[in-house]
């Protein structure tokens, strides 16, 4: 109790929230810089620890590691996830299907399985552009359908643009991000949870919830017609997507899930794979053309690589060290999860010589460490250079980045995320030229956010592609 973090002054029942603003990264990193890097903030009744240092960040992360891994409960991810990954309670049911995503579905050999999936979309992406080349492209719509469509193909294999399933999956994981994002009064305010019901905000979960459920049996009972129907094994040459690995490990009784957890888990994939990335490689192309010198540079070493190929493939990318500097420093500048997902303490500890009690929600401010200028030299630079010696990667053991998080928690999707995101920007950096649509000045060209629980920019990416001639 005498020995709690310094807190800002607060107001009865609704404690901070009057201090925060609709950005919350910002709001919390400008509260930090008055309060310290170790805070204790509370919004309604929830105390929250929010860490804004390396240090205090490697505490948290590393050395209570096991004591911060729990997950605060949260009405829509209660609902909507019920039984998924993300949330889900630290203890064997969560380590169990963290095995099954690092072992089975994201592991270094599954995501160079999809590799054919990555490069035929990349091409279809390619293709898109091209047949409006030099006219003004709304880039957003074109790069969220690809990446999205990356994401539908891995999980549930072929599916069928003309049935309108592409359209369908998209609709529901903007669902997910607005209905996750909007504010639920019952999760600061225990004795207000009712407001939450009678303004329809939990039924509209539960709604989504409910369409998801009807698309995900229908998308399972394909592939169990489909594995009944080929008994003789002709797919074996077919990439196995996760649905079918999933139904594998069923039949082998290597792990059972509830069918509702079977699909917690597909749609956690959903929801933590397209919007992260798609979210990254707008933003890339936002510092691109923003910094016309770091274009240039990075789309002369993509070319020179290619060598006049069409197409950018995955075996040219390992030498490309200035695009994974771009992508890195992308990251640090606009992490789409900024503050990471909020953990929770499982029990007492020590961060930073304060006492933490037992079931502290912490939030670990990733977007403030990655622009804070003790440890960055002109953080709100972009300057991928700052990366190219290699020395901090995205694994989550330099505590001055982790845009994927870091300790047990840690995105379990990174490789499969690079991945796209290597291939996609070689190729648009590649085969066209950018510009912005005439009549826009650079300086107009703004990096303002959207407040949620990821982080996107405001409005939709409009640029001109001409196509480059050199390119076969
Ligand atoms: C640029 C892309 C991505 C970013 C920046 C990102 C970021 C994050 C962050 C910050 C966390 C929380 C980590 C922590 O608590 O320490 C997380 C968790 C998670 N991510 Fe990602 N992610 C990305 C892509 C993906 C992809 C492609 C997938 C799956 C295909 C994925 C699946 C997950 C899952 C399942 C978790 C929960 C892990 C757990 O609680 O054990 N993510 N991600």
């Amino acid at each position: 109790r005498t020995n709690l973090p310094p807190s800002p002054p607060r107001l009865p029942l609704i404690g901070n929230l009057h201090q925060l603003g609709p950005l919350l990264h910002q709001s919390l990193a400008a509260l930090s810089r008055l309060h310290g890097p170790v805070m204790l903030l509370h919004r309604g009744h929830i105390p929250t620890l929010v860490v804004s240092s390396p240090d205090a960040a490697c505490d948290v992360l590393r050395h209570q590691d096991l004591v911060c891994a729990g997950r605060p409960t949260f009405t829509p991810a209660n609902i909507l996830l019920e039984g998924d990954i993300s949330f889900a309670p630290y203890g064997d049911y969560w380590r169990q299907l963290r095995r099954i995503c690092s072992v089975h579905l994201l592991s270094s050999k599954r995501v160079q399985s999809y590799r054919r999936t990555r490069e035929e979309e990349v091409a279809a992406m390619a293709a898109a552009i091209a047949a409006k080349a030099s006219t003004t492209i709304n880039l957003s719509e074109i790069i969220y359908s690809s990446t999205n469509d990356v994401i539908c193909r891995v999980v549930s294999g072929k599916f069928k643009r003309a049935e309108g399933r592409s359209r369908v999956f998209t609709e529901l994981i903007n669902g997910n991000s607005e209905l996750l994002s909007a504010v639920y009064l019952g999760d600061y305010f225990r004795w207000l949870g009712w407001v939450d019901e009678l303004l329809g905000n939990v039924t509209r979960v539960r709604k989504l919830r409910k369409r998801w459920e009807e698309l995900l049996d229908q998308v399972i009972k394909e592939h169990a017609d489909r594995s009944s129907s080929n008994i003789d094994g002709h797919d074996e040459e077919e990439e196995k997507d996760f649905v079918d690995v999933l139904m594998s490990l069923q039949e082998k009784n290597e792990f059972v899930l509830e069918p509702a957890n079977f699909k917690s888990l597909l749609i956690d994939v959903f929801g933590g794979g397209t919007d992260t990335s798609y979210i990254t490689l707008e933003w890339a192309m936002v510092e691109l053309v923003r910094n016309p010198l770091v274009m240039q540079k990075l789309q002369e070493e993509v070319r020179r690589i290619a060598n006049r190929k069409s197409l950018v493939k995955e075996e040219d990318l390992h030498q490309m060290t200035y695009l994974l500097a771009v992508i890195k420093e992308v990251l640090r500048l606009h992490p789409p999860a900024p503050l990471m997902v909020p953990r929770e303490t499982l029990n007492d500890c020590i961060i930073q010589g304060y006492s933490i009690p037992k079931k502290m929600r912490i939030i670990v401010n990733a977007w403030a460490i990655g622009r804070d200028p003790k440890h960055w030299d002109e953080p709100e630079e972009f300057r991928p250079e700052r990366f190219l010696d290699g020395s901090v990667d995205f694994n989550g053991t330099d505590f001055r980045y982790m845009p994927f998080g870091s300790g047990r928690r840690i995105c379990p999707g990174l490789q499969f995320a690079i991945s796209w995101l290597e291939l996609a920007l070689a190729n648009l950096v590649h085969q066209f030229d950018w510009e912005l649509p005439d009549g826009m000045e650079k300086e107009e060209f703004h990096t303002r956010e959207v407040p949620g629980l990821l982080v996107q920019r405001e409005g939709q990416l409009h640029l001109v592609a001409k196509p480059w001639n050199d390119c076969s």
